[in-house]
């Protein structure tokens, strides 16, 4: 190509870019999140050989927390928590969160406990670099097509977490979801606690409709609530009681998210489980 004619390209892309960036919300959208992922990516050429000086260790999770934490400041996202002293300081623990999308990996990292790992999805270890940061952080990988797989590696999890003294952060909706409520839980996380005889600490991240809407493709400045709830102790507890466990842990969270996103009441029986959201705000005085 001539070169003036490259030189002439070059100069259309620097001043329509831009432009595009300003006036197209979806062309925004698409490089905010483009970003997010890359740059994810990039961090991760960088914390693979730091990680890898230790092997896979939970202790590595501490590399990748602080590398991400920066995150929010280039998204003008401000993360509010409340709650910290609910994380008790000692013992082991499962940690159930709400699941709206990928950008909860900042609200996640702003609060992540030390010795404390995801369960993630295993598409996520083949996500190039990032997967093999995961993977030497310790993450737990689940085989969501397989129940009985993903059953026996969360049995595991429960004699690693008392013998490695390691805590695991589950997000019991099992996936993301974006319509501004939450998915009936599944029950992994719940036979985790039991079985490990360990409390359930729930943290709640508010609704992100204010920035954050794929459908709508808007991503802008914002903030975040994320709420850490008091335990929910499973001692004594047997399988019999997870479906119980499970319901309680889901109404108290609902209750939580709504009342920090001032969420209008949903329809109901959007999901199954919902109660009328106005009952549930007479009868969860959020701490
Ligand atoms: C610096 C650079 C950094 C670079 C990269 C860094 C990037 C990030 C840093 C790390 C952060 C990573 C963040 C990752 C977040 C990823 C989030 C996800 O991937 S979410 C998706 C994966 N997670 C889950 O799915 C967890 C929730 N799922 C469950 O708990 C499920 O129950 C299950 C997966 C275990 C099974 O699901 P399913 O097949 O749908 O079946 P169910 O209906 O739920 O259960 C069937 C019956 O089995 C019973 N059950 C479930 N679990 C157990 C168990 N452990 N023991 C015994 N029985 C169990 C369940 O009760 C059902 O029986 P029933 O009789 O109906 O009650
Ligand atoms: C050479 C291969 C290149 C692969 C490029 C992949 C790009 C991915 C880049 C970075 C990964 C960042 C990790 C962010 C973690 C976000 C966690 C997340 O949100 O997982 C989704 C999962 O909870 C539920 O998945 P679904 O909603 O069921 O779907």
């Amino acid at each position: 190509m001539d070169l003036s004619v490259a030189q002439g390209l070059l100069i259309c892309l620097l001043i329509l870019v831009p432009l595009l960036y300003e006036w197209s919300p979806t062309f925004k959208f698409f490089c905010k999140m483009a970003f997010f992922y890359s740059w994810i990516l990039a961090l991760a050429v960088l914390a693979i050989p730091i990680c890898a000086v230790r092997g896979r260790n939970v202790e590595n999770m501490k590399v990748l927390q602080f590398m991400l934490l920066h995150i929010k400041y280039l998204y003008g996202i401000k993360i509010d928590v409340k709650g910290w002293e609910n994380f008790p300081l000692k013992e082991p623990y499962v940690v159930v969160s709400n699941h709206q999308s990928s950008v909860d990996l900042l609200g996640m990292m702003e609060v992540l406990p030390s010795r404390c790992v995801p369960i993630a999805k295993r598409e996520l270890m083949y996500a190039g670099t990032a997967g093999l940061a995961c993977w030497l952080a310790g993450v737990i990988f689940i085989n969501r097509k397989k129940t009985d797989d993903a059953i026996s590696v969360m049995s595991e999890t429960a004699q690693t977490m008392l013998k490695e003294d390691v805590r695991v952060w589950v997000f019991p909706e099992g996936t993301r979801n974006h319509d501004g409520s939450m998915l009936p839980f599944k029950r992994g996380a719940f036979h985790l606690a039991v079985q490990a005889r360990v409390p359930i600490i729930p943290v709640v991240m508010s609704s992100y409709k204010d920035f954050y809407n794929i459908k709508e493709n808007k991503f802008t400045t914002g903030t975040c609530v994320v709420r850490i709830l008091p335990r929910i102790d499973t001692k004594g507890l047997t399988p019999d009681d997870v479906a119980d466990l499970a319901d309680h842990t889901r109404q108290t969270m609902l209750s939580t998210f709504l009342q920090l996103s001032s969420t209008p009441c949903p329809a109901s029986g959007e999901h199954a489980g919902h109660t009328p959201c106005s009952a549930e705000r007479e009868t969860h005085d959020v701490q």
